[in-house]
């Protein structure tokens, strides 16, 4: 399903020679005896998930969706880039289903939320609010307006049988209001931080509302499990991707970007951001997660990456499979002189692209690649790749040394904010 492929990482020391720490970190993940051990719980979830809620999901999905045509999924960080991922990897950027989903909470431009006031408008929508603290402002200041649009419209009943409540099980001030309401509730477990929870109610509810089948995704979640549930560095590849990046962090390269070759996955590359980010950027420690979706940005970041400076290297992230093709047509008169390419398919023109590009900037240009190849991407494969991240992440971290568990660092901003806005007791 994921293969890791180092042979253009440029690696200067055997990867063997991490062996017994990688077998020791992975006692370490399992047992939990590591830094931040209390939020392990993605860990075992595709085994241990409750199967109850998530059929309250799949039948919430399906009432509501015979209800409204747009859903707002009002989060932000790990509260809607997992679903985000995977809505846009696996439905396309124009898709047919029929619930279309807009994102609402993840920004305080007043534009932006301005501007879908405005296209909802007409429309029928309802609201799934997700927030694992149950406070963060700007969730709690766009689903106050969109609630207030809602309920003004459509009524207070209309409006709580359309706002679906994703947060803490026992406290924070939405779970607070979702009581009060009466909304459907779902929960984020205490045990999973918000960038390791798009396999919980907080993903699979947007994710199921945009007809994507969770069982499957599960399903492959699960099977990477048992596939990354291996102690041996030499066989296990998430576990070689997370000792790869932290050897060329080593070896003077800070920055990572993560690239592909589908427009459809640049949301994938967002969450991947946050996972990695937030997990290692501490402690004046870290490789700077970045990314580009190729070839689109070989027409703007190429000339960087081939020739600048040599800060950083890339993690190739490769769909073996397409999820749709087409040919490029034979033209008679042949103007344009593309008649060379009459008959083959973009996707292998998009391959050519990939091939050409590894060997343009590892060969000449100096860059190492780390390599990674899915088959395709579907529901399965999405929660096959979620798990070999969250594993991989796990392991590279608690190999640089820092609690990958925590983000502390994120406070500094609010703190400032919340003074300046006046809010009591700041
Ligand atoms: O789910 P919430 O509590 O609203 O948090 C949403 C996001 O914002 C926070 O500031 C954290 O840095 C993120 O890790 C988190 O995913």
């Amino acid at each position: 399903m994921i293969k890791v492929d180092l042979s253009h990482a440029k690696l200067n020391e055997d990867i063997a020679s991490y062996k017994d720490k990688v077998a020791e970190i992975h006692e370490m993940i399992h047992n939990k005896t590591g830094a931040g051990n209390d939020f392990l719980g993605w860990v075992d979830l595709p085994t241990q998930y409750d199967r109850e809620e998530v059929a309250r999901i799949k039948a919430k999905a399906k009432s509501l969706s015979e209800e409204i045509d747009v859903l707002l999924v009002c989060g932000i960080g790990g509260s809607y880039l997992g679903a985000r991922a995977a809505i846009e990897a696996i439905n396309g950027l124009y898709p047919t289903q029929k619930v279309e989903i807009l994102y609402i909470g993840n920004t305080f431009s007043s534009t932006y939320l301005a501007q879908i006031k405005e296209y909802v408008k007409d429309k029928e929508f309802g609201i799934n609010v997700i927030s694992k603290s149950g406070t963060t402002t700007e969730t709690s200041v766009a689903f106050r307006i969109f609630k207030e649009m809602l309920e003004q419209t459509k009524g207070k009943e209309v409006a709580s049988r359309r706002i679906v409540a994703t947060t803490d099980a026992h406290k924070g001030a939405l779970k607070t209001l979702a009581d009060k309401e009466g909304y459907e509730e779902f929960v984020v477990p205490d045990d999973i931080g918000g960038r390791f929870s798009v396999l919980t109610a907080v993903g699979l509810f947007p994710i199921a509302m945009a007809g994507i089948d969770v069982d499957e995704m599960m399903k492959g979640a699960k099977d990477a499990q048992d596939k990354y549930n291996n102690a041996d560095l030499m066989t296990n590849d998430a576990y070689k991707y997370g000792v790869a990046r932290q050897m060329l962090n080593k070896q003077g390269y800070p920055a990572e970007m993560f690239v592909t070759y589908e427009l459809q996955l640049s949301n994938v590359a967002e969450w991947w951001k946050q996972l990695f980010g937030e997990s290692e950027g501490k402690e004046g420690k870290g490789v700077l997660p970045h990314s580009a979706v190729f070839s689109t940005d070989l027409h703007s970041l190429g000339q960087f990456i081939q020739e600048g400076s040599k800060v950083l290297f890339e993690t190739v992230f490769k769909v073996e499979k397409p999820q749709l093709d087409l040919e490029v047509p034979s033209d008679e008169d042949n103007l344009d002189n593309l008649n060379y390419l009459a008959g083959k398919t973009v996707d292998y023109v998009n391959k050519k692209a990939c091939e050409g590009t590894i060997d343009a900037h590892v060969n000449v240009g100096g860059v190492p690649n780390i390599e990674i190849t899915i088959d395709e991407m579907n529901a399965y494969s999405f929660g096959y790749m979620v798990y070999f991240f969250e594993k991989a992440c796990a392991l590279s971290v608690y190999l640089l040394g820092v609690n990958p568990f925590n983000q502390p660092g994120v406070e500094v901003y609010k703190k400032n904010m919340f003074k300046l806005l006046g809010k009591p007791g700041y």
